[in-house]
């Protein structure tokens, strides 16, 4: 299965840089991703996305909508004809499906996406799955500082004053720092802040730069804010936009997966590799070997049918768990059929307990949006790692613990074989997972 990953506003962007990072090279299932946003220093910043697939749009906004939902609206209505023209730099209309990331507290992204979702819907036939976050509470409103200032850059507890949440190690030597990014150089001076200097264009095409129009890169940058008052009352209204338009909405809980005392700007990039490599455990399963992934072919293939099915096409919340433990891998398996390679020989009781512990990890550990597992309509099951150590009998078992746990009878199971490596792993994949109370809340609220 090929998916077309395209990030939309800050978060979508960084989340899809992520999972183009993530994208395994024998099993890869990212076909083309995009990064689309209307602050062109938020796709500088990026690394994995090509140049030519970043795209900045909304004419003359700089540094984002700041929040402004009700504006990103209008920009992405009358932008979203130029986005879609983007994706024919890439190969749409082979796509399996479309996976648009959002961070839902924000006005680019949440004016943006039911746009393009709407739209792509109407020109291709591949399904439209939304990747979402959901606002972290201590994004609302900043604790306050020493000083009395909730304003203070560190009201976010990310001890850090980074401009558009890049971590500027602070240069208290009194030596610039620079952290380049293609032709651009950010300059750290003294007392923390930051100049981008001479950035060239950020390849987008003839004619056409990430860079706003009339943006000086001499200016004063001003720091991201620490704070998203209107994050949640975004979220909720981006929710209901996208209810009918997008075939599933994958969501991804900020508040739950930052740590206690951690701001959102100093964790965001450990949470983007956790998002990123729980889709790739699963999205990675579907790109098997007829689809041209190299190795040993799954027992159980699991395709974009699969996929499909599970999702659905009702606009279901899906959440996604995740397990792994190390095992040993036998060396035949490591390096293929060598001339060293030896018959595999995996105690069958390691084996199927390795699979026990971590489909237990997955269903019952932290999930990217808790849920009562006793709501999902529907479940996959994906269990990966050395062909020699997926043991069918516990694979199985592994789904009818599933279906016990859901009372769902629609859980769908299959494999992974990854030769040389040494992890056995377990995504759980639910869906249709409504009620949720940390959504219900807000709801109720609003
Ligand atoms: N997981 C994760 N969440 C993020 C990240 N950056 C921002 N967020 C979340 O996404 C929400 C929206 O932020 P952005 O994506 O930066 O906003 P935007 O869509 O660019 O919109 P504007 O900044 O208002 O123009 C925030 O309220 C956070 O909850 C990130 O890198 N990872």
């Amino acid at each position: 299965m090929q998916l077309e990953v395209i990030g939309v506003g800050g978060a979508g962007c960084r989340i899809a840089d992520s999972i183009l990072d993530a994208d395994p090279a024998e099993h890869s299932f990212v076909g083309d991703a995009f990064a689309f946003d209307t602050d062109a220093r938020s796709l500088r910043a990026l690394s994995a996305i090509p140049d030519d697939h970043r795209h900045r749009y909304g004419g003359t906004v700089e540094n984002g909508l700041n929040g402004n939902l009700q504006r990103g609206d209008s920009v992405g209505e009358e932008s979203v004809d130029e986005l879609e023209r983007q994706l024919d730099r890439g190969q749409p209309s082979i796509a399996d499906a479309f996976l648009i990331a959002v961070g839902l507290g924000g006005a680019t992204g949440g004016g943006t996406v039911p746009h393009l979702v709407a739209t792509l819907q109407t020109m291709y036939d591949a399904p439209v799955y939304v990747l979402a976050t959901l606002p972290a509470e201590r994004e609302l409103e900043a604790p306050e500082s020493d000083d009395g200032d909730p304003r203070a850059p560190n009201a976010s507890g990310s001890g850090e004053g980074g401009v558009d949440g890049e971590r500027v190690p602070p240069a208290g030597d009194g030596r610039a720092e620079t952290h380049g990014i293609d032709d651009e150089r950010v300059e750290t001076n003294d007392t923390g802040d930051e100049r981008v200097e001479a950035a060239g264009t950020v390849g987008v095409g003839p004619g056409e730069s990430t860079r706003p129009p009339d943006d000086d890169p001499t200016e004063e940058l001003e720091p991201e804010p620490t704070t998203r008052p209107l994050a949640e009352e975004n979220a909720t209204r981006t929710l209901e936009r996208l209810e009918g338009l997008a075939n599933a909405i994958v969501c991804f809980d900020n508040e739950r997966w930052l740590k206690s005392a951690e701001g959102l700007l100093e964790g965001r990039d450990r949470l983007n590799r956790e998002l990123a490599a729980r889709v790739a455990a699963f999205f990675g399963a579907t790109a098997d070997a007829s689809d041209g992934g190299t190795g040993p072919d799954a027992e159980t293939v699991i395709d974009a049918n699969d996929v499909g099915r599970i999702l659905g096409d009702g606009t279901d919340l899906v959440t996604l768990g995740y397990g792994e433990q190390r095992v040993e891998a036998e060396s035949g398996s490591r390096f293929g059929l060598g001339l060293f390679a030896t018959e595999p020989s995996v105690d069958t009781a390691a084996a199927v307990s390795a699979i026990e512990t971590t489909v237990g990890k997955a269903l019952r550990g932290k999930l990217t949006l808790e849920c009562d597992r006793e709501h999902a309509d529907r479940g996959m099951l994906v269990v990966g790692g050395p062909p020699e150590w997926l043991n069918r009998r516990a694979i199985t078992d592994g789904r009818k613990t599933i279906e016990s746990a859901t009372g769902s009878v629609e859980i769908l199971g299959g494999d992974a074989p990854r030769p040389g490596t040494d992890l056995v792993y377990a995504v759980v994949v639910l869906a249709g997972i409504e009620p949720v109370e940390r959504l219900e809340e807000r709801r109720n609220e609003a």
